[in-house]
C-alpha cells in the first residue's frame, strides 16, 4: 500500500507540473479510470497532510471567521475511513459546497481535475483569495460571500484530488461496484453535508446580522445620547455664560466696594498714623504776623527730649571744660608761691585731670548716640512731612472720591503729586490688576496753545513709553481722555518705593546694593539704545528709579526722552529742550550756551553715574546743596571737570573708576551705553 501511494503522488506530481500539456476530457478521463481503484487512507493521509502543509501559514479559525474545528478534520478523521475522508473535504471546504451542490458528480470530477491541473496557481489564488476573505471579514462581510469561492474551491481541488485519485492500475469488477457504491454515498454524503453546513452557515450569519443589528442600534442609540447631552452642554454654557454677564457688573461692584473699603481704612490708618507721629516728630503750626498768616514747623516731643538731653550735655561738658582749666591754673599758680594749703599735690593733679578726660570722653560717646537718634529722628521727621503733603493732596484732589475712570480703572489713594500730575493707586477692574493711574491736568488758566502744546507733549511721551516692554522700564498700559483739561495714563504699579524715597530715608546705600540697582538700571538702557530707534531717556534721576514688591528696579518717566534719528552724527542729535531736566543729573553738554548742544546715550551714562554717587555717598557730587537756580547761574556743572570722593564712607576703587569713566567731563570721550555696559564692573561672575 505503501508503495502504491508513493506512486499516487508521484503520478499526481507529475500530472499537476504538466498541467498544460493536458487537455481537460482527456484528464476526466483518466479521474474516472482511477476513480475505480479508489484511493487507500494512506494517499488520504499523504495528501491531507499536504493541506495541511498548504494552509499551515494562515490560521485556521482567522481565515474563515468560523470556529476552528471547521478545518480540524483531516487530521482526526483520514487514518483510514474512506466515509471520513469524504466529510473530511466537505467539512473543510464549506465555500465550495453550494457549487458541489448544484453540479453533477462529472461536474465536480471535472472541476477537480481542472483546479488540479492548475494546482499551483488555483492555490496561490486561494490563499490570496483567503487573505482578501479575512479583511472582509474583518470589515464585517458576510463569509457567503461568493469571492471567497474560488479560493476554497482550490483547496476542494486538492481534497478532491486526494480522494479521487485512484491507483494507475485497477484490474476488478468488484472493485469498480465498490467503487461506484462509494461514488453515491459520496454524492449522498456531499448532498446532505452541504446542506447543514449551508443552513448552520446561514444560521450563523443570521446570528450575525442580528448582532450587527444590535450593535447598530445601540450605536445610534449612543449617538442619539450624546447628541442630547451636547445639546444640554451647550445650553448649560450658554446659560452660564448670560449668568456670568449678568453677574458682571455686580462682580465688579462687589470687588470696587471691597477695594474701597481697604482704601478707606487705609486711609483712616494713614491719618491715624499721621498723628501719633506729630505728637513724637512735630506738627505743621501757624504763625501770625499782623495780618499774615504763615506755616511753620513745630518739633515734636521726642525730637524736643532730645535736644533736651544734648543741651544738657553739653552743659555738663563746658562745666567740667572750665574745672579742667581751672586745674591747669591752679597747678600754674604753685610755682609762682600760692597758698601752700591750696596747692594740690602733683599725683592729686594728675588723677583730678584723668576724672575730667574720662567724663568728657563718656559725655562725647552719649552726645554720639543722641546725635545719631536725632539724625533718625530728622529722616522720620522728612517722611512724615512727605506724608502730610500727601495726605493734604489728596483730601485737596478732586479725584479722591473713588471714581471708576474709563468704565474699569478704580481710583484707590493718592500715591503722590508731580508738577502737573497726581498718580493715584488704581484697581484694572478688566485685567484685575493694580495700576498707577497718572492724572495729567492742564491749568484751566492756560492759554489754548499752551494746553495743546501739554497734550501734544503727553502723547508723544505716551508713544514713546507704550512700546516699550522691558523688565527694567515700566509698562505704560493705556491712556484716556477724562474731560476738556484732564487725561490719564495707565502705568503697571510699583509697590516699592521710589529711589528718592529710598535714599531719603537712608541716604547711603552699601556698595552691593548700590551696585545692583546701577546694573539693573543699565539693563533698562541698553535696551532703549538696541531698538532700531534709540533712545535717550534725559531725565534719569532717584524719582524716576521705581521698585515693585520684589525690589526690582524700573525705570520710568518718559517726558523728556528723545527719539534717536536714523541720520544723526557720531556726536548725537540736537538737543531742542535746553532748561529742562533735573540739573544735578544733567552733563555738562546740556548746559551749553554758545551753539545748539549736541546730544547722544552719553547723557544717560553722566546721570547714572551721579546717581551711583549719591548711592554711595549719600550726596550729589555736583552741586549738592545748590538750588536748580543757583546750579545755573554758577555755572556748577560747566566746573564740574573732576569728582572728588569723600574719604567716608569707604567704598571700592571699582567703584570710583566707574564713576570716573561716567562722570567724564569731555562728551567725545564718554563712553555711551552699550559701552559701558560691557564694564566688568557691571558684570557678575560666579566665584
Ligand atoms: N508706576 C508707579 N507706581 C507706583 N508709584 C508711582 C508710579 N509712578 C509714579 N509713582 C509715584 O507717584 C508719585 C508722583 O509721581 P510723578 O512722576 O508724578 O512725580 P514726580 O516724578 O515727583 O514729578 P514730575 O513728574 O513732575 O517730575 C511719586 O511718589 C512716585 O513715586
Amino acid at each position: 500500500m505503501a508503495t502504491m501511494s508513493d506512486d499516487m503522488l508521484v503520478h499526481f506530481s507529475s500530472n499537476s507540473s504538466n498541467q498544460s500539456d493536458q487537455s481537460l476530457p482527456t484528464k476526466i478521463a483518466k479521474l474516472e479510470a482511477r476513480m475505480v481503484g479508489k484511493a487507500s487512507s494512506t494517499v488520504t493521509t499523504t495528501l491531507s497532510s499536504a493541506q495541511q502543509s498548504t494552509w499551515s501559514s494562515v490560521p485556521s479559525a482567522a481565515k474563515f471567521g468560523g470556529p476552528a474545528e471547521d478545518l480540524v478534520g483531516p487530521s482526526t478523521s483520514s487514518d483510514s475511513d474512506d466515509d471520513n475522508g469524504g466529510e473530511f473535504l466537505i467539512q473543510a471546504n464549506t465555500q465550495k459546497r453550494q457549487k458541489l451542490q448544484e453540479d453533477d458528480h462529472s461536474k465536480i470530477f471535472e472541476h477537480v481535475e481542472v483546479v488540479t491541473d492548475g494546482r499551483q496557481t488555483s492555490l496561490d489564488v486561494g490563499e490570496a483569495k483567503v487573505s482578501a476573505d479575512v479583511n472582509r471579514k474583518k470589515n464585517g462581510r458576510g463569509r457567503g460571500n461568493s469571492g471567497s469561492g474560488r479560493g476554497r474551491g482550490s483547496r476542494v481541488t486538492d481534497q478532491t484530488r486526494t480522494q479521487f485519485s485512484p491507483p494507475a492500475v485497477l484490474a476488478s469488477n468488484g472493485q469498480l461496484d465498490i467503487a461506484c457504491h462509494r461514488e453515491g454515498r459520496l454524492k449522498d454524503q456531499i448532498r446532505n453535508d452541504s446542506c447543514t453546513s449551508l443552513e448552520e452557515e446561514n444560521e450563523s450569519l443570521r446570528a450575525k446580522v442580528v448582532a450587527m443589528e444590535e450593535d447598530l442600534r445601540k450605536a445610534k442609540q449612543e449617538m442619539s445620547d450624546y447628541q442630547n447631552l451636547s445639546h444640554q452642554l451647550e445650553k448649560e454654557l450658554k446659560d452660564l455664560k448670560d449668568h456670568e454677564q449678568q453677574m458682571k457688573p455686580k462682580r465688579t461692584k462687589i470687588i470696587s466696594d471691597l477695594l474701597i473699603s481697604v482704601s478707606k481704612s487705609e486711609r483712616q490708618e494713614a491719618r491715624l498714623k499721621v498723628r501719633q507721629d506729630s505728637l513724637r516728630l512735630g506738627n505743621v503750626g501757624v504763625i501770625r504776623a499782623g495780618t499774615l498768616i504763615s506755616e511753620t514747623w513745630e518739633d515734636g516731643q521726642a525730637l524736643k527730649d532730645l535736644n533736651t538731653q544734648l543741651k544738657q550735655l553739653i552743659e555738663t561738658k563746658e562745666a567740667i571744660e572750665r574745672q579742667r582749666k581751672l586745674l591747669k591754673k591752679k597747678q600754674s599758680d604753685k610755682g609762682e608761691g600760692a597758698d601752700a594749703d591750696t596747692v594740690l599735690q602733683e599725683d592729686e593733679v594728675i588723677i583730678q585731670d584723668e576724672i575730667y578726660k574720662s567724663r568728657l570722653a563718656s559725655i562725647k560717646r552719649e552726645e554720639e548716640v543722641i546725635m545719631r537718634e536725632r539724625d533718625r529722628y530728622e529722616l522720620e521727621k522728612g517722611r512724615l512731612i512727605r506724608e502730610m503733603k500727601r495726605i493734604r493732596d489728596e483730601d485737596g484732589s478732586r479725584f479722591n472720591n473713588f471714581q471708576i475712570l474709563n468704565h474699569r480703572y478704580a481710583l484707590l489713594n493718592l500715591l503722590g503729586k508731580g508738577g502737573f500730575s497726581e498718580v493715584y493707586k488704581a484697581f484694572d477692574l478688566v485685567e484685575h490688576r493694580y495700576v498707577a493711574c497718572k492724572l495729567h491736568g492742564l491749568n484751566a488758566q492756560w492759554s489754548e496753545e499752551k494746553k495743546q502744546s501739554y497734550i501734544r507733549h503727553a502723547i508723544r511721551e505716551y508713544n514713546i513709553h507704550k512700546t516699550l516692554v522691558h523688565h527694567h522700564i515700566v509698562r505704560l498700559w493705556d491712556i484716556f481722555e477724562i474731560d476738556h483739561n484732564t487725561f490719564c495714563t495707565v502705568l503697571e504699579y510699583c509697590s516699592g518705593k521710589d529711589l528718592d524715597a529710598v535714599l531719603k530715608a537712608t541716604p547711603i546705600l552699601p556698595e552691593r546694593e548700590a551696585r545692583v540697582i546701577l546694573v539693573q538700571v543699565f539693563q533698562g538702557l541698553v535696551y532703549l539704545n538696541k531698538r532700531t530707534h534709540k533712545i535717550i531717556h534725559y531725565d534719569l534721576k532717584p524719582g524716576n528709579v521705581l521698585f515693585d514688591e520684589l525690589g526690582i528696579a524700573k525705570v520710568t518717566d518718559f517726558g523728556l526722552s528723545k527719539i534717536v534719528d536714523d541720520d544723526v552724527g557720531s556726536q548725537g542729535m540736537e538737543l531742542t529742550s535746553q532748561g529742562a531736566g533735573t540739573y544735578w543729573y544733567l552733563p555738562p553738554e546740556c548746559f551749553e550756551l554758545s551753539r545748539t548742544p549736541l546730544i547722544s546715550s552719553k547723557v544717560d551714562v553722566w546721570s547714572v553715574g551721579v546717581l551711583f554717587y549719591q548711592m554711595l555717598f549719600g550726596r550729589r557730587p555736583f552741586g549738592h546743596d545748590q538750588t536748580q537756580e543757583r546750579i545755573l547761574r554758577e555755572d556748577t556743572i560747566i566746573k564740574a571737570r573732576k569728582v572728588e570722593f569723600p574719604t567716608r564712607p569707604t567704598v571700592s576703587n571699582e567703584a570710583k573708576d566707574f564713576i570716573r569713566r561716567c562722570l567724564t567731563y569731555n562728551q567725545a570721550e564718554r563712553p555711551d551705553v552699550l559701552t559701558i555696559a560691557q564694564d566688568p564692573y557691571l558684570t557678575y561672575s560666579k566665584k
